[in-house]
């Protein structure tokens, strides 16, 4: 379980505090799947970041059933999924997956592992490659394994599947949609697209200006169709509620 208690961020910009988070309250149940949907600049990334444990919150409180990661170690039981995949260009796909399990494991648990996240996304013929001959699409989906290789009890993800082609998008969305039915980790996954929200989340919290301004339970039975009815209300649903929002103000001098 994951639960922030009336948390909030400042950044300290030049003179100005930027309010990044401003009383965030929210519970996440443990093998939930929570999607936050909003505009740039609205705190997604940072509430990412606060529940990885990356950065302190300014005010209030998280509590999460399992250790923080860090910058200089990588947590087993936290996955982390950056905008872009972040790839070591010197390393193989292999060796980028297994990074971050080096000197956590045997070289054979390591090695199984990572066989085991290349045959789920499909990467086999590419354990060798290097990333500068992978395609985006398969860039992604690597940064995805190299997330997944820990079997973790938290997926954080964010903007993932951002830079990709609407097929490529939506396969991903299916594979991911499989890994966490399969082994139900609590899921973050952070989008700008409403669509996007919609097809993955149980719960979507809508975000506007550092705050959560509306929770939406999607009980739409998966897999889920972006054509059918159900699918396009809810999406015309959150949508309105941005329209009606007003334009963020994130700098208070
Ligand atoms: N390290 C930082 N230092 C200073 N300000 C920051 C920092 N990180 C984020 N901010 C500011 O905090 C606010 C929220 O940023 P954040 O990256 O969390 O938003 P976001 O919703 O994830 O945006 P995007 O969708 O563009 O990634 C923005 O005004 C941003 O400029």
């Amino acid at each position: 379980m994951l639960e922030c208690k009336s948390l909030g961020k400042i950044y300290h910009v030049d003179g100005n505090d930027v309010h990044a988070l401003s009383d965030i309250n929210i519970t996440l149940p443990t093998g939930s799947f929570t999607v936050l949907v909003g505009p740039s600049g609205c705190g997604k990334t940072t509430l990412l970041r606060a529940f990885a444990g990356l950065i302190e919150p300014t005010t209030g409180s998280i509590h999460r059933d399992i250790p923080p990661c860090s910058v200089i170690s990588p947590s087993l039981q936290i996955g982390y999924v950056f905008q872009e995949p972040r790839l070591m260009p010197w390393l193989t796909v292999s060796q980028n997956i297994g990074f971050g399990l080096k000197n956590k494991t045997s070289k054979q648990d390591l090695n199984r592992r990572v066989a085991d996240v290349l045959s789920m996304m499909g990467l086999e013929r590419f354990a060798q490659a290097r990333p500068d001959q992978l395609s985006g699409g398969m860039a992604s989906r690597v940064g995805l394994a190299r997330a997944l290789v820990g079997n973790p009890d938290l997926l954080l993800l964010d903007e993932p599947f951002a830079a990709l082609d609407a097929m490529t998008r939506r396969r991903l969305q299916g594979e991911l949609t499989t890994i966490w039915m399969a082994r139900k980790p609590t899921v973050v996954f952070v989008t700008h697209d409403v669509e996007e929200a919609v097809l993955l989340g149980d719960v979507v919290y809508r975000m506007h200006a550092g705050l959560i301004t509306e929770r939406y339970d999607i009980n739409i039975p998966r897999p889920r169709d972006p054509t059918t009815e159900k699918i396009t209300a809810m999406r015309r649903l959150i949508l309105q509620g941005f329209e009606n929002e007003e334009q963020p103000s994130l700098i208070n001098k």
